[in-house]
């Protein structure tokens, strides 16, 4: 079990019965036809009536601004719109302060700090209500009353909501690496050009084939969901031959294995879309247990393929119509968090394209 009641007994957070129940319902919500084509308008009426102004707007201004909070609001007005039917309207030139994104960011941080700390130590302070626990009290009310103003219906149903919400950070934090990478490596940016020139429509995301390696290669460097950690219910060996106990906890850094000679050969520091393309040109597949940014086994994400939309939604709509430029000095290093996110943002120049 894990950690966290903040979760509730979401589909994050139980297992056994009462998981499969949840997969269940889930695996045929986002399967649904119905829900693809709502995806699809909700994204698109997104990039269109938020993310286009604001980019025009700062571009006209000479405006700096933080791409990763422009993500985010763009990911939670999207994932709000699509669970609660409200438009949180986070994303507008008026850049209103959003007291859920920050709560969701101090829940995400103390769950972490959870992981670390033996349970007697965070349940006291959580007895005491100081320090962390205090924060995550705070957070949660916040959190509570924000469901209570988008939907007036029982309790069960906001902790749902609230998980689902949290998968915003997911993408617009993939988003976010993905542009840092590429304002390193100006050689992929050209070539994601050039395939955008030979698309008839944006609609066309479908066919993007050197952006979907991009994503992967962001994905791989930078995997939103950094590290998992599973226990084992019976003993067990592992392939390596370590002997796992019943119950121990188990670790695994997704950060690191993307970067490991042994798994990715000595070019793995190195952002090369290229490794994803097959000779033939199609994407390469890779197995989930080598690239497990988004999980492997039963418990893989059931948003990938809608994620890698929202992602091509949005790289091409941008890539096509503005440039960045980073702002010098200011420093892009990752935060300690349940989320792999940008400690201070990252601060860019928005230029429309010639
Ligand atoms: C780039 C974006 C995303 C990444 C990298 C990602 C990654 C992951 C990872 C690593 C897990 C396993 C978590 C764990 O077991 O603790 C997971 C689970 C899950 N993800 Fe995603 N995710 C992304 C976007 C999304 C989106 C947009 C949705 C849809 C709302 C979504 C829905 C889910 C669900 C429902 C699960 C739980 C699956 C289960 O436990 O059976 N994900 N995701």
């Amino acid at each position: 079990m894990k950690c966290s009641t903040f979760f509730g007994d979401g589909i994050f957070n139980v297992d056994s019965d009462l998981w499969k129940l949840h997969r269940k319902m889930a695996h045929t919500f986002i399967g649904e036809p119905k829900f693809h084509r709502f995806l699809h308008d909700k994204v698109w009426e997104k990039v269109e009536k938020g993310l286009i102004p604001v980019l025009d707007h700062a571009s006209k201004q000479g405006l700096v601004i933080d791409l990763q909070d422009l993500f985010y609001r763009f990911s939670l007005d999207t994932i709000c719109t699509l669970v609660t039917g409200c438009d949180l309207g986070s994303l507008s030139i008026d850049w209103p302060h959003v007291p859920f994104a920050n709560a969701l960011d101090d829940a995400e941080e103390v769950i972490l700090y959870r992981h670390f700390v033996p349970m007697s130590v965070w349940k006291f302070f959580r007895w005491l209500g100081v320090g962390n626990e205090k924060k995550y009290k705070k957070a949660w009310e916040i959190l509570d009353d924000f469901v209570y103003k988008c939907i007036t219906k029982k309790r069960e149903e906001k902790k749902t909501r609230i998980n689902e919400a949290s998968r915003r950070d997911t993408t617009s934090t993939a988003l976010s690496w993905f542009f840092y990478l590429l304002s390193k490596n100006p050689r992929v940016e050209s070539k994601i050009r050039d395939e955008l020139s030979t698309m008839e429509t944006i609609h066309d995301y479908h066919k993007l084939i050197y952006v979907h390696g991009a994503l992967c290669e962001a994905l791989r460097l930078y995997p939103p969901v950094a590290f998992e950690q599973k226990a084992s219910v019976e003993s067990d060996v592992l392939p390596s031959g370590h002997q796992v106990d019943p119950n121990m906890q188990i670790i695994f850094n997704m950060y690191a294995m993307g970067r490991m000679k042994a798994i990715w050969g000595d070019d793995c520091y190195e952002f090369k879309p290229e490794r994803w393309i097959s000779e033939r040109g199609n994407i390469r597949h890779e197995p989930s247990y080598k690239f497990l940014a988004f999980n492997a086994g039963p418990r893989t994400c059931l948003g990938k393929n809608m994620s890698f939309f929202q992602m091509k939604a949005v790289v091409a709509t941008i890539i096509k119509n503005y440039t960045f430029q980073a702002v010098e000095g200011h420093q892009v290093v990752p935060d300690i968090s349940l989320i792999l996110r940008m400690k201070h943002g990252f601060m860019v120049k928005v230029y429309h394209s010639p």
